[in-house]
């Protein structure tokens, strides 16, 4: 397992190493001693699994007051994983990470608290799982539009899927204060 920075540094490329023969493959998918090396000490208490179409975008999604971190991984199809730095006092706040995540690279990311977190799906379908360290609360979500003029992600997609719920996210210079970390 080799772990990465990425050029935000608390974001971080996790890369398995991957066993294969006549069967198939296999790898460790989570360590948690390697990771701690590392200094991702989060202890992770929910994982989450997705399905979702090609040109779906999923996010860019956060929880305050029980912020989650997370680590995620595509173990079908492939996906632009993006993570927002929404830490005030964070030399790159406001700026992103985008990662390919593939079940051919089998690579995942370690995004941190104080990220907004969201995903386009680059293959024909995708199922992603992560990890959180931290349970769902539907009263502490919070987002930031994927389509956002200051932080300008490129999705890569071409017509995006959206839920309706994300289509109404707020853009990033509306964020109240106390919803930022
Ligand atoms: C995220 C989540 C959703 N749900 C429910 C709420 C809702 O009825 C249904 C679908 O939820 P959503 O539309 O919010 O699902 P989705 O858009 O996939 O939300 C996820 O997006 C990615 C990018 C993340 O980073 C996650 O933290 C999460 O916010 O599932 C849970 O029960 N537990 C959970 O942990």
């Amino acid at each position: 397992m080799k772990i990465s920075e990425t050029r935000i540094p608390a974001v971080k490329i996790i890369e398995p190493r991957v066993f294969e023969d006549d069967r198939g493959y296999f790898f460790e998918a989570y360590r948690k001693s390697v990771l701690a090396e590392a200094g991702i000490e989060d202890e992770f208490i929910q994982d989450n699994v997705s399905k979702s179409y090609r040109n779906a975008i999923r996010g860019l999604h956060y929880q305050i007051q029980n912020p989650q971190a997370k680590l995620v991984q595509c173990l079908r199809g492939s996906i632009l994983d993006v993570a927002v730095d929404l830490r005030q006092d964070s030399p790159s706040f406001g700026n992103y990470v985008a990662i390919k995540l593939s079940d051919v690279s089998k690579r995942m990311l370690y995004i941190p608290k104080g990220f907004a977190h969201g995903f386009s799906v680059l293959s024909d379908e995708a199922i992603v799982a992560y990890k959180c360290s931290d349970y769902y609360n539907a009263e502490r979500e919070r987002g930031v539009r994927w389509d956002d003029p200051i932080i300008r992600i490129n999705w890569d997609v071409s017509r995006p899927i959206l839920s309706e719920k994300d289509r109404k996210l707020p853009l990033f210079s509306s964020i109240k204060e106390e919803d930022l970390f």
